[in-house]
């Protein structure tokens, strides 16, 4: 039987989702989104059968999958509980520092509730996934088509919500850390007399191929690094010049204030 997935929220991330989940042959994808282009956009794309509101994608939904911005979820929770008391639901939210038990709050009904965090690069099917499974209500097969489903995305970790923070910082995050380096890179590379084409062609053939190598690899990644520094050569006058700056300490930093803030949405 075909599991009904209600998603509310069809932009950067809730888009991503239902592209991922598209292809699955036990899933039916409902959707809603106040942006009507949205809807109908992932409607011709993808199949998603667009609903008239939030509640009607709810009504509709085995598992309701929020993903409006984090100040938008109590109120959506709010006008669709009546709908989520109806039972045999399940409320999944993507949504940063939201913890469970405000969710649950939100939801007003014993609903069982789902802490998922993505991170873009489920768009192309390799996303990393934090998923946390502690609600009591949960049935062991909702448990294992929430993992199941993810899997079809990316790399699933089940977690307790007190790393969420972490997660969120580092891999919900993440990807924007990766792309801000890939900026920077195109941009020296530009200094340096290549086209921006040929810049950012080699910039991302750099970044597959150093991902490719650390995947496949037994070797430890600062292994890896050391092997690229030669004595006295390139790598090195360069790797030197970050320690001197700092790039190592403000990265993790910058890491740290991603958590600092997502604990600071959860309050
Ligand atoms: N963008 C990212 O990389 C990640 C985002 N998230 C979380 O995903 C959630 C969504 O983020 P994005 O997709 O980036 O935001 P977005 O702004 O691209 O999409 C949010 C969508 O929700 C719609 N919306 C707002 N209120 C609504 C309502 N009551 N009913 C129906 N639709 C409504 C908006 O029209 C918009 O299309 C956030 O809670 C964020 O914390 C989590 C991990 C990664
Ligand atoms: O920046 C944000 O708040 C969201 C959560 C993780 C990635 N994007």
């Amino acid at each position: 039987m075909k599991s009904v997935i209600g998603v509310i929220g069809l932009g950067n991330m809730g888009g991503a989702i239902v592209r991922g989940l598209s292809g699955r042959d036990d899933v039916t994808l409902v959707g809603y989104d106040h942006n009507e282009s949205r809807m109908r956009e992932l409607a011709e794309g993808c199949g998603l059968e667009p609903a008239a509101s939030a509640v009607e994608a709810v009504e509709r939904a085995d598992y309701v999958l929020v993903a409006v911005k984090p100040q938008h979820v109590k109120p959506l929770l709010k006008e669709t509980a009546p709908a989520l008391a109806q039972g045999g639901k399940c409320v999944l939210s993507i949504a940063a520092g939201i913890m469970t038990d405000k969710l649950r709050k939100y939801a007003g009904t014993s609903v069982p509730v789902v802490r998922i965090m993505p991170n873009t690069p489920a768009m192309v099917g390799a996303g990393v996934f934090a998923v946390c499974l502690e609600d009591e209500n949960l049935t062991d097969g909702q448990k294992a088509f929430i993992t199941d489903a993810l899997g079809s995305l990316g790399q699933v970790h089940v977690l307790g919500e007190r790393q969420f923070d972490a997660f969120t910082a580092l891999a919900g995050s993440g990807p924007a850390y990766v792309f801000y380096f890939m900026e920077a890179v195109i941009e020296a590379g530009v200094t340096m007399g290549l086209t921006r084409t040929q810049a950012t062609d080699m910039t991302k053939a750099l970044f597959s191929g150093s991902c490719k190598l650390a995947e496949e690899s037994d070797r430890h990644i600062s292994v890896l690094r050391e092997m690229v520094c030669s004595p006295a050569g390139t790598t090195i006058a360069a790797t030197n010049h970050m320690d001197a700056s700092a790039v190592r300490a403000s990265i993790v930093e910058a890491v740290r204030k991603a958590y600092e803030r997502s604990i600071e949405l959860g309050k």
